[in-house]
């Protein structure tokens, strides 16, 4: 049986490797594109099939930001009967508006106890200004959580099937904080780390969902790519400063192993996931992609700073929230 792959946020960075180290793991699979920006797609669809020809590569239009285009591009996947089910499910779109680094923060930690923490997760260092969706949500939490949440609601049909196992897998990140996150303002209106918040929230929802749908078939994972050199990086700071700053990154490298700085590399554990059995994995466990000091890839599970009292009262705001939109809708 082929397997079927969506990815979101697949025409650039992580996403685009993901895509691209798939097709070199099984050549076979029926992969799917979700996009916001269909020039963007064909362009990555046009470079993996220059790579991989012959290749099966289909596009969606999805806007994860928008529960309106998230809603068509559930009802068009249904409506194609392209698939009959999703093997696996990535969502890694993802985005941090606006960053900004705190350069005292930065000097502080330096000369801390807690630098390679710092450089490991970027604790402290950054914070975004967020906006207003049209659906009235909180842009970092509409796209990194919620767009992508109501996604996996709606394809369900395909994802919870009696005859094999599917597996979602969140794109989350070492910067996810649980104290940059509150229950009674999950959507981060009040702070400046929304990002943060929006990726512990992910953490969260993963472990909610592998407890209500694992009788179902459906498993979830969570992964941490590490720091790498894609667009959403190159907003904090411009490539030329990254370029410069090589070596450093290198060194550093060698005490924390998470600077896997390439696409490629930030997609290891992504790919390793792909070739594991989804009941085999620990759904407390964040797999991160790490690269040694001498270059090598390797995954690495880390037990998430997580309760799963926590886990199950968020996945019910989701639930309430889901249905007032739903509401709206009709
Ligand atoms: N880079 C890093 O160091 C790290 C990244 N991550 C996570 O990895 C994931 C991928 O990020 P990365 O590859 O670095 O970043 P990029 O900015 O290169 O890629 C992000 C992708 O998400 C897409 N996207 C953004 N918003 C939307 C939306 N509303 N609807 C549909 N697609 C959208 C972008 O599409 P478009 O081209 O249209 O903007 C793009 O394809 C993210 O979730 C990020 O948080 C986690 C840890 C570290
Ligand atoms: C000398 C040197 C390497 C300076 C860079 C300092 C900071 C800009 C980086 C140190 C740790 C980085 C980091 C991220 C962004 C850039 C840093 C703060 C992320 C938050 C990017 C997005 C993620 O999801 C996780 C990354 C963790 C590490």
């Amino acid at each position: 049986m082929k397997k079927v792959v969506l990815v979101t946020g697949a025409n650039s960075g992580i996403g685009l490797a993901l895509c691209k180290r798939l097709l070199s793991v099984d050549d076979q699979i029926h992969l799917c594109l979700a996009c916001r920006n269909m020039q963007r797609a064909e362009t990555a669809r046009a470079a993996l099939l220059c790579s991989h020809p012959g290749a099966d590569i289909a596009l969606l239009k999805v806007d994860v930001g928008s529960l309106k285009s998230v809603l068509e591009a559930a009802k068009e996947l249904k409506q194609s009967k392209r698939y009959r089910r999703l093997d696996y499910l990535y969502l890694n779109a993802g985005i941090m508006p606006n960053p900004r680094i705190d350069f005292n923060a930065f000097i502080n930690g330096l000369f801390s106890r807690k630098a390679i923490h710092m450089f490991a997760t970027g604790e402290g260092l950054l914070t975004q200004e967020d906006q207003v969706t049209e659906d009235g949500l909180q842009n970092v939490f509409a796209t990194n959580v919620f767009g992508h949440f109501i996604l996996l609601r709606e394809l369900e049909p395909f994802l919870c099937q009696s005859e094999k196992e599917s597996l979602v897998i969140w794109s989350s990140s070492s910067n996810a904080r649980r104290s940059a996150f509150s229950l009674t303002d999950y959507q981060h209106t009040q702070g400046k780390e929304s990002y943060s918040s929006s990726k512990y929230a992910t953490d969260l929802l993963s472990v909610a969902l592998n407890n209500h749908y694992n009788k179902q078939g459906l498993y979830s994972s969570v992964v941490c790519p590490g720091l790498v050199m894609t667009h959403l990086t190159y907003g904090i700071l411009p490539p030329f400063f990254w370029t410069l700053i090589l070596p450093i990154m290198l060194l550093i490298r060698m005490f924390t192993n998470s600077f896997t700085l390439s696409p490629y590399n930030g997609a290891e554990a992504l790919v390793w996931l792909f070739k594991q059995k989804p009941e085999s994995l620990d759904p407390l466990a964040k797999y991160y992609s790490c690269t040694s000091g001498l270059g090598s890839n390797y995954v690495k599970p880390v037990k998430m700073d997580l309760d799963e009292e926590a886990a199950e009262a968020f996945y019910q705001k989701l639930l309430d929230l889901e249905t007032k939109y739903r509401c709206w809708q009709n």
